[in-house]
């Protein structure tokens, strides 16, 4: 039998929360999941392969027409995000005309991280993608970025570099939260399933909602996963909110704004909710 709705997932702990307490059981027969890292979901996203999921805010910006983004969902930090460094040799002031190395999993950071550099430091820098890992980067490279759990991971191991926490950087310069992942739905896909779109996003906020009230099992699935230890991922997931307030959606605009005028963007974004229905025409504005 076709299954109906194809979900996308992020394969590292920060959207855990918004999975821990999802049933998929109740969805086996009407949905099909499909765990990437987040340049890879993008991907499929835009190739109509996947029809909902989290996805890089950066990449939704770039597809802003034909997506949706569900309300009350998102991976946001107001202030430190702990997973999301920027690790380098000499202080970042110090850049213009380094060689930065960037992770290939990531959309949101590496434009955020072009933001912070050239507009507001000012630096020239030239960059290349590679896959994330840290000292083959940085065999090449003054600085590298990365995201997910590469990045917590790195940060555990490498102390001998200056690290810079890109959530952080942003929060200080702007005074705004940051959005890293919202989740998109195509708006291709919501007709024929608007029910069961329904069912699979009040499923994942009902597991929102559960993975913090019951906190401590939050951090046990953590350490069973993903090891680590429960002082570390309290912190974490502490520092991270999924909740798309109307500051989070500010905070993102303006990281579109900024993208734009950049030329990373090819025209400014609004975010768009989906309303729930199988013709969703809901504009959010200012
Ligand atoms: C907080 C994080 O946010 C992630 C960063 C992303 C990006 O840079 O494109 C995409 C999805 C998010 O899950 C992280 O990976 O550490």
């Amino acid at each position: 039998m076709k299954k109906h709705l194809r979900i996308g997932q992020i394969s590292y702990s920060n959207t855990l929360p918004v999975y821990l307490f999802f049933d998929q059981e109740r969805f086996c027969d009407r949905i099909d999941f499909f765990q990437q890292v987040p340049a890879q979901l993008n991907r499929e996203m835009a190739a109509g392969n996947i029809d909902v999921g989290p996805i890089s805010s950066f990449s939704y910006g770039e597809h802003a027409d034909d997506y949706f983004a569900l309300p009350g969902l998102s991976v946001t930090a107001d202030g430190k995000v702990r997973s999301i460094y920027l690790f380098s040799k000499r202080p970042m002031e110090e850049l213009n005309g380094a060689t930065v190395s960037l992770t290939n999993t990531s959309a949101t950071s590496v434009n955020l991280l072009k933001i912070i550099l050239q507009k507001f430091l000012g630096l020239q820098v030239s960059y290349k993608t590679e896959e994330p890992d840290l000292q083959t980067m940085m065999q090449h490279a003054d600085a590298c970025l990365l995201i997910g759990d590469d990045a917590l991971l790195a940060y555990r191991n490498h102390k001998e570099y200056h690290v810079y926490d890109l959530a952080e950087l942003w929060k200080n310069q702007t005074g705004y939260p940051m959005t890293f992942a919202v989740w998109a739905v195509r708006k291709a896909a919501i007709e024929e399933n608007a029910a069961l779109l329904a069912d699979v996003h009040a499923a994942f906020l009902a597991s929102k909602t559960k993975s913090l009230e019951l906190f401590d099992r939050l951090i046990e699935g953590a350490i069973e996963r993903y090891g680590g230890n429960a002082e570390g991922w309290d912190v974490y997931f502490r520092g991270l909110s999924y909740h798309f307030t109307e500051q989070d959606r500010k905070g993102l605009e303006h990281y579109f704004q900024c993208a734009y005028e950049m030329g990373l963007l090819p025209s400014p974004v609004k975010v768009t909710l989906w309303d729930g229905t199988a013709h969703s025409k809901t504009t959010i504005t200012n």
